[in-house]
């Protein structure tokens, strides 16, 4: 007799009724749980109910046993030790606190935030009493809510992954605890690295940490001229530095010198500042850059922290995978605006419309000083001649002009000797230009992710600010995902925006990537040029490029290198499409831009 027969003999006679489905069983995320569930009074003894062993376990469920419950609930709290309750108590206050700042975390035994600036000197921070002067002395009433629960975080050495509103603070935030942890200048080398993705934003920070390092011996550089690199920290060099602020491309440049010019094995704090924009993967992104300086970061004792305004998920990925001890700390709703600028979308019609759009503004009165985004470095020129033209004192910045000149028109900006700064993506992300009235889009932001960081250059450190995005029918694409955005940090939009049909991922990854043909902004007539005029520069570079390309394949022979082969045929359309450019003349009036 087999089990089966066993079984039928056992049950015969017996029914089968079908069980009620029980309910699923979520899946396990692969996310590190909150640390602070509403862990109160009331719902401590609930725990000890579920330690009792069965059979009270029954007599609890037992439906006329209410009484019975409520009564051992009762005594288990009576039980509950001073300590514990103290400890419950505390747990409340903290939740309350980071529920009246807006503040989520997801961690293990998260510390709690501080309220105030004083509390760092408590013995569990040992705040270095030249920074704590250092930071008083910026005259900030109180730490803003990613100060308040980022500080404590990173005073305690933990992993960070912070998401907070634009303009609430960040630098402060991870400049104080890297000052704090470094202490004392070494001579060992660079013990502290902070990369952001522009060359102005690595300055911006650089500055705010030579005011927070006041005094304290600690040194900082920034990488101003990679050819001054050998003298400035180059292996001879006596002179060390603590810190080091700079872009991803720099460093990762100095590294792959030989001998290199960098040394990052004492690194102790490794920090991005807009994490989610040097973790972008693909051409002429940083995040190839990024993995080789962070391999160069061999110490174990290296601390990371992320921080941006928006986040993506490949970061949050790869902060779990690869960081023991992470904290994430969110302030209000991750991916939205700050809810401190009135935010408002303009319908002009056509392209010549935005032209009359900002001359209307202007004519009504602009409010200095003011920042205006173009999608493209053409278009940043054009735009400028023409408001140049209407005796407006206004300048431009974009990546073909030299750093001297971006330096002097930032500094200008923020001098307010220039009222109106028309400037592309480049300008986008992490300036703190004080004051900021207005942010003009002129032209649509490709994503929602860089329509918050565009707007997020006004209404700063509480202040309030404005922003006014044009579009045409050609930006309908995008119209309902920033409409929505709106929306959520409390601004209205009209119904029929959030009712569009809603892109799809792939288009909106192609809108991303590459921006809209637009036509010209420049209202001037073109004078037909002759045809070898207009054979520009590009196409001679197309040509020496070809030449040197192909003596590099002769010497190659017979082992013909492929790729050469490729990027030939590629410059010869290359080529064919100039020449084809050039037979066709100039531009028509209103000929579609290259975005370039
Ligand atoms: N506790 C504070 N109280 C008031 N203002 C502060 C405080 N901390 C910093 N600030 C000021 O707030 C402004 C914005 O700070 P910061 O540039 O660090 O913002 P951010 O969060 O990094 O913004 P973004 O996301 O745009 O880079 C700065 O001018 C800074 O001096």
């Amino acid at each position: 007799m087999d089990t089966f027969d066993i079984f039928k003999q056992l049950t015969a006679g017996v029914r089968f009724t079908r069980k009620r489905e029980s309910a699923p069983i979520p899946k396990t995320q692969n996310i590190i749980k909150e640390e602070t569930p509403q862990t109160n009074l009331a719902r401590l003894p609930k725990k000890e109910e579920e330690n009792q062993p069965a059979s009270e376990f029954r007599l609890l469920s037992d439906p006329t046993g209410v009484k019975t419950n409520e009564s051992k609930r009762k005594k288990a709290k009576k039980q509950l030790s001073a300590e514990q309750v103290e400890q419950a108590q505390r747990t409340e206050h903290v939740n309350a606190l980071r529920k009246q700042h807006n503040i989520t975390v997801l961690g293990k035994d998260v510390p709690a935030p501080i309220t105030t600036f004083d509390e760092l000197n408590k013995p569990d921070y040992k705040l270095l009493p030249r920074l704590q002067e250092n930071l008083l002395s910026r005259g900030f009433p109180q730490p803003t809510p990613i100060q308040m629960q980022a500080l404590p975080i990173l005073l305690k050495n933990r992993a960070l992954m912070a998401c907070a509103p634009t303009g609430s603070g960040k630098t402060l935030a991870f400049l104080t605890p890297i000052i704090n942890g470094l202490r004392i200048h070494k001579t060992s080398g660079l013990r502290a690295l902070v990369l952001a993705p522009t060359r102005e934003l690595a300055q911006q920070i650089y500055r705010e940490c030579m005011e927070l390092t006041k005094s304290t011996g600690l040194r900082t550089h920034f990488i101003s001229k990679v050819s001054e690199a050998r003298q400035q920290y180059g292996p001879e060099c006596k002179q060390k530095y603590d810190i080091l602020i700079s872009t991803p491309n720099r460093v990762r440049f100095l590294l792959q010198q030989q001998p290199p010019l960098l040394d990052l094995k004492c690194v102790e704090w490794f920090v991005l500042d807009e994490a989610d924009r040097l973790m972008e993967e693909g051409q002429n992104n940083f995040k190839e850059q990024l993995d080789d300086i962070y391999a160069a970061c061999t110490n174990p004792q290296n601390r990371v922290a992320f921080f941006s305004a928006t986040y993506t998920v490949p970061v949050a990925k790869w902060a779990l995978r690869h960081l023991k001890n992470l904290v994430r700390v969110t302030i209000g709703v991750q991916n939205s605006a700050t809810d401190t600028v009135q935010q408002e979308l303009l319908f002009v019609g056509t392209e010549s419309g935005k032209l009359l759009a900002i001359r209307e503004l202007v004519r009504q009165g602009l409010q200095p000083p003011v920042l205006v985004f173009v999608q493209s470095k053409d278009r940043a020129k054009q735009l400028f001649e023409e408001l140049l033209y209407d005796g407006i004192n206004v300048d431009v910045i974009h990546a073909e002009r030299t750093q001297h000149q971006r330096d002097n028109c930032v500094r200008a900006f923020r001098e307010g000797h220039i009222w109106v700064l028309i400037c592309t993506e480049l300008m986008g992300r992490g300036m703190d230009f004080k004051g900021v009235n207005l942010v003009i889009n002129y032209d649509f932001p490709p994503t929602t992710i860089s329509y918050i960081h565009r707007i997020g250059r006004t209404g700063r450190a509480g202040r309030a600010g404005r922003a006014i995005t044009f579009f045409t029918q050609d930006d309908t694409a995008n119209l309902r995902s920033i409409a929505q955005i709106i929306q959520n940090s409390g601004g209205v939009v009209p119904e029929y925006m959030l009712q569009m049909k809603k892109v799809r991922k792939s288009e909106a990854k192609m809108r991303a990537k590459k921006p809209l043909d637009r036509e010209d902004i420049s209202t001037k007539l073109r004078p037909e040029l002759p045809t070898p005029l207009i054979k520009n520069t590009k196409l001679s570079k197309a040509e020496k490029t070809e030449k040197v390309l192909k003596q590099k394949n002769k010497k190659s022979q017979p082992s013909k290198d492929l790729t050469i082969d490729s990027k030939l045929k590629k410059l010869t359309n290359i080529k064919k499409q100039m020449n084809g450019q050039a037979a066709g003349k100039t531009k028509p009036k209103g000929a579609k831009n290259k975005n370039k």
